[in-house]
């Protein structure tokens, strides 16, 4: 049982800030089915500068998995408290990765929510089910889940790479189906709010990977912050998924692209399940400005040379709303360039 001290959960309520925000008013959205005749590559790119998040439809992920998943995350998290907790035991669980209550992360992060946190690298793809066999244990039905929504993922990231003008269209796809890719899949529980109000679910933060991808129940709650800051909440659409731009793919683009801040916000009376697969590279992967985009900035490299084992472990001792990526910045202000060529 996690026993938390007197205080913490309060922590957990955001007093100031009791007002819902406003739904985003037109959601990027990008149909995979289409992309190809409705310049998708395009359009992707303009939501990955503008929001760095953006729907897609047309997936091509079939309904009923999904459907599947969802109920066995419901039946999952169902289960007594000490069973949950086995699973953090279980083969491939362990810590960080397994089942966690109300704690995010270790640096004293707390959110009204509970969950699962998986490795799943691509580097031993599953055997092809027979036709008509139906997974036997959760972890199985995940890693079916995993491998489709990879299969998706990766469509993404060639119409993000075709969208930025690289002639090499896999190269982003290529990091995420690398053996040794760091992916995760996280699977989110957020119970109904015990008394009327506002709780935070999960505090803001940007995702430190290439590309998050994630579905959710039809339960409202996540809510993204526009470049000016403004919060706003995004409409739950229990058939689409919802493609967050993570702070790699930022440094990847040199800063073209750009991480989204997001959070989820409890106000339902209706618990939120929300499943997410995180794409990262391989650890020992330099993260540098992908070939070609460099020439169109002058040469100017935003950030300095740095792996992502080297990344994440920095990340790993952040806070959540922290701001990840500063530490990798370059001083671009005037003074500085002023300095450096005097
Ligand atoms: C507070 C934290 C939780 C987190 C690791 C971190 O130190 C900062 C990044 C957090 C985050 C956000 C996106 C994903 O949910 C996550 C699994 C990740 O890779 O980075 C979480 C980490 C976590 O929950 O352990
Ligand atoms: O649960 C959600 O909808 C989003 C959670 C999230 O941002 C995360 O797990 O990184
Ligand atoms: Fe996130």
């Amino acid at each position: 049982m996690v026993v938390l001290a007197k205080g913490e959960l309060e922590q957990i309520a955001l007093p100031a800030v009791q007002r819902a925000a406003p739904p985003l008013a037109a959601v990027p959205e990008v149909d995979l089915a289409m992309a190809a005749a409705n310049a998708g590559a395009r359009a992707v790119a303009r939501a990955c500068e503008e929001h760095g998040f953006f729907k897609v439809t047309g997936h091509g992920v079939p309904a009923p998995l999904l459907a599947r998943v969802e109920a066995a995350a419901a039946a999952f998290f169902a289960l007594p408290q000490q069973e949950k907790e086995k699973a953090a035991a279980a083969p491939g669980g362990g810590s960080p990765f397994g089942y966690a209550s109300k704690r995010i992360g270790g640096n004293g992060d707390l959110g009204w929510v509970e969950y699962l946190l998986l490795g799943v690298s691509a580097a031993a793809p599953l055997p092809a089910a027979p036709a008509g066999a139906s997974p036997c244990s959760f972890r199985d039905l995940l890693d079916e889940y995993v491998a489709a929504v990879r299969r998706m993922t990766c469509a993404v990231l060639e119409l993000m790479a075709e969208g930025l003008g690289l002639e090499d269209t896999g190269a982003l796809a290529r990091l995420v189906l690398a053996g040794d890719s760091d992916s995760m899949l996280r699977v989110n529980h957020y119970p109904p709010r015990p008394e009327p109000g506002r709780l935070t679910g999960f505090g803001e933060h940007t995702d430190p990977q290439i590309i998050s991808v994630l579905r959710s129940n039809a339960t409202a709650g996540l809510e993204i912050s526009l470049r000016d800051g403004t919060w706003v909440a995004v409409p739950a659409d229990a058939d689409s998924f919802f493609v967050n731009v993570g702070d790699a793919l930022q440094v990847l683009t040199n800063g073209r692209f750009r991480s989204v801040r997001h959070r989820v916000m409890v106000s339902s009376a209706r618990p939120r399940v929300s499943v997410i697969f995180f794409g990262g590279p391989p650890p020992r992967e330099r993260l540098a400005p992908l070939p070609g985009l460099l020439d169109r900035e002058g040469g100017r490299r935003r950030y300095r040379d740095f792996t992502w084992r080297e990344y994440k472990t920095s990340a790993y001792r952040t806070k959540l709303a922290d701001n990840r990526l500063g530490r990798f910045e370059f001083d671009t202000t005037p003074a500085a360039a002023a300095a450096a060529s005097s």
